[in-house]
């Protein structure tokens, strides 16, 4: 039997990192198997570094020893015997690292690449979306002048937050401001760039409605988390009053999560993310809900690259993909290097085809980013852009 042997946390972090700070350090899991193989997984942090790292040796104790093709079996030990799961982000976090990391491992051992294993290669190119690429953005030239120079680098699609330090509700200036920023992102970049507003959930009901029906006429492809995202009841109003499709899933935790969601008319493109909704396998049965009722996916990418690698193993076979968040045009040279084994090269993003996740670890990195505590936190919101959140 091939049982998951040696169980290795590596948070990893350096100061210079800019556009993401919730980011700045990223948590890596190491399995090492019976038979000799090592497995990667990943787990989010956004101010919850520690907790999901504490989360991570709880889960520890239920892996350790397991047959690691047991995905199924082995993510049931451990609902079975947890209390909080279903709410907890940190629980399903740390599931997910082992679920991811346990996949490789299967992979290798098999011999294939896991898309291989999941339905196989049903998209021939994955095409990417830059995010991140806005740190110091304020005016509209300055949005422009940097989306410019990705174009001129392959990208036709960017996310962005256009509304500055506006919280719970919006002003007639901010308004304004974030309508500028569209209008001349759409005017200089042509309509055949896709431009998806990104809100991070900050806003109260009526002013995301606001902020929505005002940015309609430059067509985003969609408009994501324009609420608070424990006011779910108000996303069908908004639905119906504002005429963008609306994206959100980065904060939901499960397959039930995504089945209630689509299923009460909230959303019109879902973004799980496979690092805080149990991994790889949970991620291509939430596709297939999505599926069943004609809805896209655009999965959440916004950590390290052990999730860029799962996400693209899972995006490859999936009949409803829509688009896939990269963030790696703005990574720090250690995370950037810290893996190889995929691409991300004029706007379209590829997977080397080597077994499992199909990345390789440059193990000096990986000894050499190790941090501790918990990521800095500065004046703005942890978790925007840098140099962003300004009115
Ligand atoms: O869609 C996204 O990529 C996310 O919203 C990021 O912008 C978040 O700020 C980050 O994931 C916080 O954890
Ligand atoms: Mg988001």
């Amino acid at each position: 039997m091939e049982t998951i042997k040696n169980i290795e946390i590596y948070e990893l972090g350096s100061p210079e990192e800019k556009s993401s700070p919730w980011s700045s350090t990223i948590l890596i899991l190491k399995l090492t198997s019976s038979d000799g193989r090592v497995g990667f997984g990943e787990a989010p942090t956004t101010m919850m570094t520690l907790p999901v790292k504490e989360s991570m040796n709880e889960v520890a104790r239920v892996f350790q020893g397991k047959n690691y093709f047991d995905i199924e079996k082995n993510l049931r030990d451990y609902y079975r015997n947890a209390f909080y799961v279903a709410k907890s982000v940190e629980e399903t976090a740390a599931l997910s690292a082992f679920e991811i990391a346990s996949w490789d491992l299967i992979g290798k051992n098999l011999g294939s690449p896991i898309y291989n294993l999941l339905g196989g290669r049903f998209n021939e190119k994955i095409r990417g979306y830059a995010n991140g690429w806005y740190s110091d953005c304020v005016s509209p030239e300055d949005f422009v002048s940097k989306a410019k120079s990705l174009v001129s680098r392959g990208y036709s699609a960017f996310k962005f937050d256009p509304f500055g330090s506006n919280y719970d509700k919006i002003t007639v200036d901010g308004v304004k401001k974030a309508q500028e920023i569209v209008a001349q992102m759409r005017s200089s970049l042509g309509e055949g760039v896709d431009l998806l507003i990104e809100c991070h959930g900050r806003f109260s009901p009526k002013y995301a409605i606001m902020a929505g029906k005002a940015l309609e006429e430059y067509n985003p492809l969609f408009i994501e988390e324009p609420i608070h995202p424990e006011l779910e009841r108000f996303l069908p109003e908004f639905r119906a009053r504002v005429d963008i499709p609306v994206a959100l899933g980065e904060r939901l935790l499960n397959k039930e999560d995504f089945a209630r969601y689509i299923s009460d008319g909230m959303v019109d493109v879902i973004q799980p993310d496979l690092t805080n909704s149990k991994g790889i396998l949970e991620a291509k049965k939430i596709g297939a809900i999505a599926e069943s009722f004609g809805i896209s996916v655009a999965y959440h990418n916004a950590f390290g690259p052990v999730q860029t690698a799962a996400t693209l193993n899972v995006d490859y076979t999936l009949p409803n993909f829509l688009i896939q968040e990269s963030f790696e045009e703005s990574w720090p040279s250690w995370k950037k290097n810290l893996f190889t084994g995929y691409s991300v090269e004029n706007g379209t993003m590829a997977l080397s085809g080597k077994p499992g996740l199909g990345i390789e670890v440059n193990e000096k990195l990986l000894e050499n980013s190790k941090v501790s505590g918990m990521e800095p936190l500065g004046t703005e919101p942890p978790w925007v852009v840098s140099g962003t959140f300004k009115p």
